[in-house]
């Protein structure tokens, strides 16, 4: 085991002290990985040289990926568990290089009757990504089709494949988008092309996807994980209070009007005069060191 640590730590820094090797340092970086826990339809996983990521790979693969019950309850416990992970900073969401998920699993809602969907207040329980306080990177390949493409919508960063194609097909199956399909899909790329999308099912692909600003980067596919963990490794390097408060001031100002969004935003900004990491950052500055964040 030792002998193990030993040829880990030299070959970690063999990649990092090679300039072209970056784009394999975020998947190589650790051997610390998480154990995968007692999931069925998740590998969860931590990554990153400081193992401050939180990963999540949905692993339904015969069935694209199709968000099953199970699937999202197992979704909702890993975030939950790295909303509690002090060493998490920055949650990267994935799927297969096929599909990042196909949307709701059809063949479970199939028999369900209308009140079984209204009494239970189905998919109600897929908010826990919107509900976490860490920012969330969804890093799509392949399909991300209804409640996939939702799924997607609920994270804070898109990152897509070349190959990706994001659409609303509940219509043909003679329903509508239930977890935020329309009304997200409306603030992303418009209205005009979002009800284009709804009613006639037709997908985009991850090109238009980045014109039309529902993804802010397209990368070649095999080094879309790699590029998002990149990403996620750098917001981790912040102070978690300051990354807190931008997700929060973003999201609230997406909802709120102008005048609103831009005195919320101010007072956070006075708030996080009362961080330690406030004064730790603008005094690294001054002094022209790298600054060592608390999180306090
Ligand atoms: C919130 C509401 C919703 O999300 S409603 C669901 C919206 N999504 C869809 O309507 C997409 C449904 N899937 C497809 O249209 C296609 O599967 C495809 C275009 C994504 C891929 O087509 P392809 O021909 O390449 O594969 P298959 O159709 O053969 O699929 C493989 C395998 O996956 C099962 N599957 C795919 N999507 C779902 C799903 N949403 N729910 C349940 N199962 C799904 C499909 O049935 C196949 O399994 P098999 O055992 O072979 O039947």
């Amino acid at each position: 085991m030792a002998c193990f640590r030993t040829s880990a730590r030299i070959c970690r820094q063999f990649l990092f002290n090679n300039s072209s090797s970056t784009k394999f340092s975020a998947v190589f970086s650790s051997p610390r990985w998480m154990s995968s826990g007692n999931y069925e339809y998740i590998i969860v996983e931590k990554k990153g040289e400081k193992n401050n990521v939180g990963f999540i790979q949905l692993n339904r693969p015969k069935a694209l990926n199709a968000l099953c019950k199970g699937l999202m309850s197992e979704l909702d416990q890993a975030v939950q568990k790295f909303e509690k992970d002090d060493d998490v900073g920055c949650i990267v969401l994935t799927g297969s290089d096929r599909a990042f998920a196909a949307g709701a699993d059809i063949k479970e809602m199939q028999t369900k009757e209308f009140s079984d969907v209204w009494r239970g207040n189905f998919l109600s329980e897929w908010d826990a990504l919107s509900r976490c306080s860490k920012p969330v990177i969804a890093a799509v390949n392949g399909f991300a089709l209804g409640g996939g493409c939702e799924v997607a919508m609920m994270c804070d960063i898109i990152y897509a494949g070349d190959k990706a194609q994001f659409g609303q097909p509940e219509i043909t199956l003679g329903t509508i988008p239930g977890a935020g399909g329309t009304q997200r899909l409306c603030k992303a790329v418009g209205k005009s092309k979002a009800m284009e999308m709804v009613l006639t099912a037709n997908r985009i692909s991850a090109e238009e996807a980045e014109k039309a600003g529902l993804v802010s980067k397209v990368v070649p596919a095999a080094e879309l994980v790699n590029e998002a963990i990149k990403t996620a490794e750098k917001i981790s390097s912040f102070s978690k209070i300051a990354t807190g408060m931008c997700k929060e001031a973003v999201n609230a100002g997406y909802e709120m009007s102008l005048k609103e969004g831009l005195h919320f935003e101010k007072r956070l900004f006075h708030a996080s005069f009362a961080s330690n990491d406030r004064r730790e950052g603008m005094t690294a500055f001054s002094e022209k060191r790298p600054p060592k964040f608390t999180d306090s």
